[in-house]
């Protein structure tokens, strides 16, 4: 029987491969450039001609898939930000796919759809944009959802370090295990991720954000002593951090709220589950509850994340309960 999903995959990995080479292009020229939205995240030109090429891609293969995409080109379209506007387009042209400042908008902005078909993709152009700024980690993560269930993943970590150099694409197909390719070698042969065999928690290694806004750095080194782990939590921006305890880089990855209320998105999340899950792991909210990704474009029923590489997650869980959140 053929296995389900391939023409689904390939698509998905060419495309965020496509877009990785074009976010590349600009980590390497960009001197912090960048919009503020409304929220006041920081958006690049990088983050909009990816959105744009990968929605591209997903449409040219399937016409009728709804996608849940991080952006819209609604900022980009304000007179002000003409000159923005054409660098986006640039970037996109000189990719090697030939568009129309419209037809550019109008893909970025088919990422508009809300997370409710049965069928749909989610997709974050740029996971990590205060990362991609600082030259730093970054990914252009993508995830096919059938019946709210994610079913294909595709997770490309342009900087993360692969065989002698760097870039590794991630990708699973639920039930079919999780591999990893070298982005500027696609058609080497796929190595097989699996997760660490630690299971004493004081061998472990944590991961988590960068950011001190997107995950409570008290509560987790915290977390750390109490599991009698020694030293630093790796910090890392983007969902490189599910790729690093995939392959068994590390063992743990602590998400903490920092303030209430905040709904994680489900763009910055899908890829990576499914690439960790395909690879031994585990990964609930801090109640220990599955993430919920029926929910719509949120984990509106979830509160922060604890991933780990299966073996230690009740350890972990037993501490994260003890922990105080606002
Ligand atoms: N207050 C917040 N709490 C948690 N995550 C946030 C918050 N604000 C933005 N994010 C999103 O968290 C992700 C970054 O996580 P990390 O710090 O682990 O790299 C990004 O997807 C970022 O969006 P974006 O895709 O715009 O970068
Ligand atoms: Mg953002
Ligand atoms: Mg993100
Ligand atoms: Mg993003």
């Amino acid at each position: 029987m053929p296995q389900a999903y391939q023409s689904e995959l390939a698509t998905a990995i060419a495309a965020v491969i496509a877009a990785s080479k074009i976010c590349r292009a600009v980590q390497a020229t960009i001197t912090a450039d960048s919009l503020e939205k409304k929220d006041k995240s920081p958006v690049t030109i990088a983050d909009y001609a990816s959105q744009a090429v990968i929605c591209k891609i997903i449409l040219d293969a399937f016409r009728n898939d709804p996608i849940v995409g991080e952006e819209d080109a609604g900022d980009l379209r304000e007179p002000a930000n003409q000159l923005f506007r054409d660098r986006t387009l640039h970037e996109i042209t000189s990719s090697g796919t030939p568009a129309t400042t419209d037809e550019m908008l109008a893909w970025i902005d088919s990422g508009n759809h809300d997370g409710t078909a049965n069928r749909y993709w989610t997709l974050d152009p740029i996971d990590g944009t205060k990362g991609f700024l600082r030259k730093e980690q970054f990914a252009v993560s993508l995830a096919l959802l059938i019946n709210k269930r994610i079913e294909v993943a595709a997770l490309a970590c342009p900087n993360l370090p692969m065989g002698s150099g760097s870039g590794a694409v991630f990708y699973a197909v639920r039930g079919q295990g999780a591999f990893v390719i070298p982005l500027d070698q696609p058609d080497a042969k796929p190595v097989a991720v699996k997760v660490s065999k630690i299971s004493d928690p004081a061998q472990a290694r944590m991961c988590e954000s960068v950011e001190s806004g997107h995950s409570a750095h008290d509560q987790s080194a915290i977390a750390l002593e109490k599991l009698g782990i020694a030293g630093e939590p790796v910090r890392m921006d983007s969902q490189a951090k599910y790729g690093a305890v995939a392959r068994g880089d590390a063992e743990i990855y602590l998400r903490l709220p920092t303030r209430k209320g905040y709904e994680e998105k489900i763009w910055d999340h899908a890829g990576g589950v499914l690439v960790l899950e395909e690879a031994g792991g585990k990964v609930t909210d801090i109640d220990g509850h599955p993430l919920d990704f029926a929910a719509g474009s949120t984990l509106k029923n979830n509160r922060g994340v604890v991933v780990t590489n299966g073996l230690l997650h009740d350890a972990v869980m037993a501490v994260v309960k003890t922990l105080k959140f606002e």
